[in-house]
């Protein structure tokens, strides 16, 4: 009789040498051992070790000319993993550390985190080990041509929806629908998440994981005695969540001070202009570090791993995975850190998730604080469907019940099994629940 280890060593065998999604169903089998014990048929059935293989993988050949007239050639992918309670559903993840392994477990983790929005979106991710950094507009333009030249079958509205992720944001996302409209001589807006507001996206989109990162943070703050006003913030990363985040949490009166990117971090005692760096990194596709020109006080470290050095009561780790280690997770600890927001797709190590819950930090799971984004995007999909524009009023008040409704979902999935504040299991379980539902309904496919 197999047994959830049996399962994880079957699993980790057939999937050999990819750590990072060995990690992530690491996490979650940890989390779903009291689930299996009280629910033993999702393992016998088979349905669990579906669960962790994905649907579909697509990898595709990207050839473009740079500005130079040299052919240039990268690599595509799109790992479309469960489609059980809806059409695949995830972002485009554009950087040279992109490969297929990655795409995975991202599309994984896609699995939970659109099951606990309670909208009808499937799983998935995909991506291209193209470096955006450097590239001039034509270049963007002309990959991401090539890029949906061969997406475009795999994808559609009731299909597959892909959105942005790391190194796609509306400008990649506007040349590829521009590509997929002309291939396909129809204006399917759904088919694309993030669109610009002129064509069918939604208000509230860009600003939507840093915002929904926050609430769901507040909420958790809220629940446990705490407030967000007066609070010092670390955040790393300095993209689309890192700002928006950074935005919120001082909107809510906590105080940033400090923010990174691949290269260092930038430290601001008096708090961060968030306005400022919103116009340097998006208006001007500067660096953080031109902050210095304009606050003298400011300073920037070459060490972007030390970001955590700098003391803060809530971390919000907004850049990639694994940024959180041990040696991390006690930088936090020394300086009184009590509660971590993951803004990034798996942030933290388990051995540093272990020890944080140990040492009772609130740990906020990516899989559920990170969902506002991928919840506005089906927000975006229902508008497109419906021909409707909302206000962002309204998607932000939607926005806000959506990330409320995740925070309780994953309390109380902990409380049930006896493991209070534990969130990150919390999440994995109700997660879970919703599609191996769908799973056992549908049969075996
Ligand atoms: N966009 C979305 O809708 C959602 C994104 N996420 C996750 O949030 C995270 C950030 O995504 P997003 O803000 O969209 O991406 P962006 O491309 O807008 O920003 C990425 C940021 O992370 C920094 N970064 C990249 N690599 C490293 C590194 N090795 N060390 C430190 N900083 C690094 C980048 O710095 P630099 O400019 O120097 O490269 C940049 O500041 C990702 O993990 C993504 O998967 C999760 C949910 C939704
Ligand atoms: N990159 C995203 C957003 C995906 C989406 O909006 O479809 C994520 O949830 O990780």
């Amino acid at each position: 009789m197999a047994t959830l280890q049996s399962l994880l060593e079957d699993i980790k065998k057939r999937n050999k040498g990819e750590s990072e999604f060995h990690q992530a169903v690491e996490e979650v089998f940890a989390s779903l051992e009291p689930v299996i014990e009280k629910y033993p048929e999702y393992l016998e059935s088979g349905l669990l070790e579906r669960f962790c293989e994905p649907e579909r993988q697509i990898m595709f050949r990207v050839p473009w000319i740079d500005d130079k007239g040299q052919a240039r050639l990268n690599r595509g992918f799109r790992v479309q993993f469960s489609s059980a309670i809806g059409p695949y559903k995830g972002g485009l993840r554009f950087h040279p550390s992109v490969y297929l392994e990655i795409i995975k477990f991202l599309a994984f983790e896609q699995t939970f985190k659109n099951s606990l929005t309670g909208l009808p979106i499937g799983a998935g991710k995909g991506g291209s080990d193209f470096d955006p950094k450097g590239k001039s507009d034509s270049e963007i333009m002309k990959f991401c041509q090539s890029f949906m030249t061969e997406l475009y079958r795999h994808i559609g509205d009731s299909v597959d929806v892909p959105a942005g992720d790391i190194g796609v944001g509306s400008r990649e996302i506007g040349y590829l629908y521009g590509q997929y409209k002309r291939i396909r001589n129809e204006f399917e807006s759904g088919v694309l998440t993030g669109k610009g507001i002129a064509y069918g996206g939604s208000l509230v989109r860009k600003e939507a994981t840093g915002y929904g990162l926050i609430y769901f943070v507040d909420e958790m703050l809220r629940d446990n005695g705490h407030v967000m006003e007066g609070k010092r913030i670390a955040i790393s990363g300095s993209g689309n969540v890192a700002l928006y985040a950074c935005a919120k949490a001082q909107e809510l009166g906590a105080k940033v001070v400090a923010m990174s990117d691949s290269n260092g971090y930038l430290h601001d005692e008096n708090g961060l202009d968030i306005n400022l760096l919103i116009r340097i990194k998006e208006v001007g596709r500067g660096r953080i570090n031109e902050y210095l020109e304009f606050y003298k006080n400011a300073t920037y470290v070459e060490k972007p791993e030390d970001v955590w050095s700098v003391p803060c009561d809530i971390a919000l780790p907004c850049a990639v995975q694994n940024e959180i280690g041990l040696r991390e997770a006690q930088m936090l600890l020394d300086n009184g850190c009590i509660a971590i927001g993951e803004g990034a797709n798996m942030p933290t190590t388990n051995e540093a998730i272990s020890l944080l819950i140990e040492k009772g930090v609130l740990l906020a799971p990516a899989k559920a604080a990170n969902a506002g984004g991928v919840a506005t995007s089906a927000l975006e999909m229902s508008q497109n469907d419906m021909r409707l524009k909302w206000s962002f009023e309204k998607v932000d008040n939607m926005l806000k019940e959506i990330m409320v409704d995740i925070y309780n979902s994953a309390k109380f999935a902990a409380l049930e099994y006896g493991l209070d504040k534990n969130y990150v299991a919390g999440a994995n379980i109700a997660g879970f629940m919703r599609v191996a539902q769908a799973m056992k309904e549908q049969g075996v496919v």
